[in-house]
């Protein structure tokens, strides 16, 4: 891990008319799996939706990779490394598996921002990364499979492949197994808990047994602040988190 912070905001601020959503959030996300949590109103889809940059902050700044990101969009975030994965389905529902993640892949190759000098990737090295970003998500189905005839765990696998085919730093996921069976809830979190020795990932999610497991650092966010930050271990056995949030859930 570098010094350096792949995600860095300061005093980032969202209301909403009367409603102050984020409060001055200051935090740095490195290369490693951190996990937002927090009771229902806390602030957490809008902290994710600030980082990546589908709302614009009231006030504060981020930086991505050293770059002031505060003003850009969700696309320009991607270039900057960071990807995201939408709660909604998002997927080409006619087109095979393998077409949906193909097409993010082919995509990425035409980014405006590349080496004008270099040649667009070949049919043949979109197949190779296609394939490649399927291995890392354990797609074991039949890739050849329509995506409105997958199961919801792998559909929700093929949004995460979709999201790494920008190759971020980061990930962003926003409650990857909401809504699924408990076995596949399972599926995509061992997929997670891979990615994350790969990329930086931020996790929302209310799971928090799984959450605490499986990440390197929780933030505690209540009242649209920050209110502890660090080790599972250490957050959870703070009096203040445990009465604002986690009371009986953390023995
Ligand atoms: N578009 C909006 N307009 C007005 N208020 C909003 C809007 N989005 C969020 N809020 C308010 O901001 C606060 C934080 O909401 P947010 O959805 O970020 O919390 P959350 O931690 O994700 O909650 P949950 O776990 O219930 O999804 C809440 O009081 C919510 O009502």
């Amino acid at each position: 891990m570098t010094d350096d912070p792949i995600v860095r905001c300061t005093d980032l601020r969202k209301e909403f008319a009367a409603v102050t959503a984020v409060d001055d959030l200051t935090i740095d996300i490195h290369d490693e799996f951190t996990s937002v949590i927090g009771p229902n109103g806390a602030g957490k889809t809008t902290t994710f939706n600030l980082l990546a940059g589908t709302l614009s902050p009231t006030a504060g700044r981020m930086e991505l990779n050293g770059t002031d990101v505060t003003a850009k969009g969700p696309e320009s975030r991607v270039h900057h490394g960071l990807s995201r994965t939408y709660q909604i389905t998002n997927l080409f529902d006619e087109l095979p598996a393998f077409e949906n993640v193909r097409l993010a892949v082919q995509a990425v190759s035409d980014v405006p921002y590349a080496n004008v000098f270099a040649d667009a990737l070949s049919d043949q090295e979109i197949n190779r990364r296609t394939t490649e970003i399927l291995d890392l998500v354990g797609f074991e189905e039949d890739r050849t499979t329509a995506a409105e005839n997958l199961s919801q765990g792998y559909k929700r696998l093929l949004e995460i492949a979709i999201a790494l085919a920008p190759e971020p730093d980061v990930l962003l996921l926003d409650e990857p197994t909401a809504g699924l069976a408990v076995d596949k809830k399972e599926l995509v979190f061992d997929v997670v808990g891979d990615l994350a020795d790969e990329y930086a990932v931020v996790l929302i999610e209310h799971k928090l047994d799984v959450v605490r497991d499986m990440s390197d650092r929780l933030v505690v966010m209540h009242n649209g602040q920050v209110l502890d930050s660090g080790p599972p271990e250490e957050t959870l056995s703070n009096p203040e988190v445990q009465e604002a949030y986690l009371r009986g859930v953390t023995s």
